[in-house]
Formats: structure tokens, sequence, C-alpha cells
């Protein structure tokens, strides 16, 4: 089932567009929107897939308007999509009350709490109804597909992948949240969107899912940034939380401490490139 595409924004950006469409979920039952570049080489055959996931507070322009990832997109041949981060207009009461939670703070999980369970579906969402809708609308290349995202989205990414191994070639990620039931932001948000039940909380918890993992093992190291001078990294990201938590479980990881970089766009730009670069690595070298 794949619902139909209103276009919302088309610009000529390098070789290729950057569009923005809207459509309306039945998974998280709203109108979502999402952006999308697409290179022209993309006219003449498929191509690679990157799905990148935006942290807290954004939606689908954060991304498009801050990162640069237009020039990357063009220069790689990769068409880049970018999903909104939560369901948006539901009226539910408490979904506008904190910047960190609701709107714009979905986490990439499925809730199952009360109110919330309706519409906050994002996990499903972004790994089903909109991965299909990707697929069966663009050209893309089904065997080289990868995942990436910052704060938030560095853990929707995680999680997506070592979930769904079979969907995803590849992960990296730019300062995720790494250790859910560590970080305020996601205990306040899981408490609401699961329940109290804290052993509920680790089937989205990127440190305890690397230890179940059983899909394949990418070629090189997955690629984690983050900035020494992020100010979020010491009480909510914990990345060597997930160091530990990967070494345990012999899953290789490259983490990269970034002197002097913070936690913004400006981080993002100057490193996304590099993550381009990993990605097409992974997909050239896997089966
Ligand atoms: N409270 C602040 C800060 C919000 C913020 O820093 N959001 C980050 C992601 S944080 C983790 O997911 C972000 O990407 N912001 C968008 C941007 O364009 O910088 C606030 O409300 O601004």
């Amino acid at each position: 089932m794949s619902s139909e595409l209103t276009l919302e924004q088309s610009t000529k950006s390098f070789d290729g567009y950057q569009y923005v469409y809207s459509h309306d979920s039945y998974t998280v039952d709203c109108n979502m929107k999402f952006g999308i570049y697409v290179p022209s080489i993309a006219d003449k055959e498929c191509v690679p897939l990157l799905i990148f996931l935006s942290g807290l507070t954004c939606t689908e322009q954060n991304f498009i308007t801050k990162s640069g990832v237009q020039r990357l997109a063009s220069k790689y041949g990769f068409i880049v999509a970018n999903p909104d981060t939560s369901p948006r207009n539901c009226n539910i009461e408490g979904e506008n009350d904190q910047w960190n939670f609701g709107e714009g703070a979905g986490y990439y999980i499925d809730a199952t709490e009360g109110k919330w369970s309706e519409n906050y579906q994002m996990f499903s969402y972004i790994n089903d109804e909109f991965y299909e809708l990707i697929l069966s609308n663009f050209n893309v290349d089904i065997d080289r597909i990868g995942i990436l995202g910052h704060s938030m989205g560095g853990h929707g990414a995680l999680i997506s992948f070592f979930k769904r191994p079979s969907q995803y070639k590849s992960v990296s990620a730019l300062a995720p949240i790494c250790n859910v039931t560590k970080c305020e932001w996601t205990r306040n948000a899981f408490m609401k969107f699961l329940g109290q039940d804290e052993n509920l909380w680790k089937e989205y918890d990127a440190c305890e899912l690397v230890n179940s993992y059983s899909g394949p093992i990418p070629y090189a190291p997955i690629l984690i940034d983050q900035g020494s001078d992020d100010k979020y990294k010491e009480d909510y990201l914990f990345p060597n939380v997930f160091l530990d938590a990967c070494t345990k479980a012999s899953f290789p990881i490259h983490l990269r401490e970034q002197i002097g970089y913070d936690h913004s766009y400006y981080f993002i730009m100057t490193f996304l490139e590099d993550h381009f670069k990993y990605h097409k690595n992974e997909f050239e070298h896997s089966d």
C-alpha cells in the first residue's frame, strides 16, 4: 500500500532537484512531509539511497537547508531522503508542551501507551511505510540503501539498522543518542510512549540491540562522529557506552572524536562527506 505524493517544493540544485513532498500516512495517521534530493543520473539508472534521520525540533527543512547535502548527493549520485521527526497536528494534549517530546520529537519508536499509540508510530513509519514509499516512487537500487542520522536521528538510524538488517546495507551517525536508558530526553519520552517497564525500552536501545544483532557485519567499522565540544555529549549522548557495547559484542565501530566541534549543523556539514564516502564504500563491498 502506498499513498499519493503531493509535490510541495521543487528546486534545482547542482545537477538534480531538491524536492519536498507530502503524503497522508496510514501509519502515523496524519499528513507527513519529507525532503528528497534526486540527482540527474537517477533519470537513467537506479541509484543508491541514503535515508537521513534528523534530530530534536527538526522538520524536513533543517537538513536540506543547513547541511549542504545537495552538492554531495549530486557528486556521489545518491538519492537522499529525509523524513520528518514526528507526526504533526494530531491535536494530542501535551504534544507541544516540551521541545524534546511530542511534535519534532518522536524518537523513531512505536508508542504503545494510551493517547500516543495511534499516531506516534515512527519506527514503523520510517522502516515500513516511508521506506516502501521511496522505493515505489523513485529510481532506487534496493541493494544499495544506507541509513544515517544526527542526535535523536542517529539513535533512529542505529536502531533501524540493528532491527532491520535486511533493509539497510550500511549505517552511520553524527552525535547519536546512544543509550536511551541513561539519557533524560529519552527517559522522559519512553516513559510516556512505552510505559514504566524499562525492559520494554531495550527494544529501542542501540546498546542492547548490538548485543543481540545477528545480521551481516559491515565491511568497514560503522562510522560515528562525535564533537568534543558538544554540550550534550556527557549527559545525553553517551558515545563511550555504545563503544563499550560494540566492543563487547565484537561489532566493528569507528568512533571519531572531532576536536572543537559542537552539536550543530556546522558540525554535520563538516563531516557529512565522510559519511557519504563510508556508505559508498559499504555499497561497493557488499554482496
Ligand atoms: N532546545 C534547543 C536545541 C535543539 C537542538 O539542538 N536540536 C538539534 C538536535 S538535538 C538532538 O536530537 C538540531 O538538530 N536542531 C536543529 C538545528 O537546525 O540546529 C532548541 O529548541 O533549539
